[in-house]
């Protein structure tokens, strides 16, 4: 059983629709100091960063351990999870009409060595979203998406943000699920 490094509620529905066998145990990792110490990192160094020092938070023995990260980008601006309601209004107001970058990425570790990472990407496209809109969407979504870079949960009222996406869904979800899958089967976690 490997231990998911995570208390991310969309990382865990993922492994459990997947059928992995996991245990789930919040890595206690100051994001906002790893990411002080990356000025000038690309985001899917930062994003990698992230995911490895959350793998690497649980000692676990010799159990894989599973970190992933999550980050937005739009304009070269990096946006980490709204800190109140208003702070949400402000980011989907940022949105509106650009592009998105959202990067996941993800991260093994056993015995407290990094033995596997991933980085992933993937594009949305906002569309132009009016005050009424951003309104509404907070009545029904906040604090839903207070645990949700991009202030959006696909799976849910989120998708009414976008006009395009591209990239993989597991990606936009919180995690790169499918090289995950064949990084598990690698490792003898699941079977081929
Ligand atoms: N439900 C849902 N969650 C999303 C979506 N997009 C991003 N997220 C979540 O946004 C969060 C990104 O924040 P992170 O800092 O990577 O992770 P976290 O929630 O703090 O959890 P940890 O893994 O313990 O750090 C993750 O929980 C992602 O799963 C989405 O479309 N739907």
């Amino acid at each position: 059983m490997i231990v998911l490094a995570s208390k991310s509620a969309s990382r865990r529905a993922m492994l459990e629709a997947a059928g992995v066998a996991f245990e789930a145990q919040a890595a206690n990792v100051d994001e906002r100091a790893i990411e002080a110490g990356m000025e000038g990192a690309r985001p899917d160094q930062v994003a990698l960063a992230l995911a490895e020092a959350k793998a690497l938070a649980i000692p676990a023995d010799e159990r894989l351990v599973l970190g992933s990260d999550s980050l937005v980008v739009v304009e070269n601006r990096r946006f980490d999870k709204p800190e109140n309601r208003e702070e949400a209004a402000e980011h989907l107001r940022f949105f509106s009409g650009k592009a998105m970058q959202l990067h996941s990425a993800a991260a093994l570790a056993r015995g407290g060595e990094i033995v596997w990472r991933h980085p992933a990407v993937a594009m949305l496209f906002t569309r132009e979203l009016s005050e009424d809109f951003i309104t509404a969407y907070l009545d029904a979504e906040w604090p839903a998406v207070a645990g949700c870079v991009g202030v959006f949960r696909i799976e849910a009222m989120g998708v009414q943000l976008f006009e395009r996406i591209e990239g993989d869904q597991f990606t936009v979800l919180g995690m790169p699920l499918l090289p995950v899958l064949g990084a598990l089967r690698d490792h003898g976690e699941l079977p081929s």
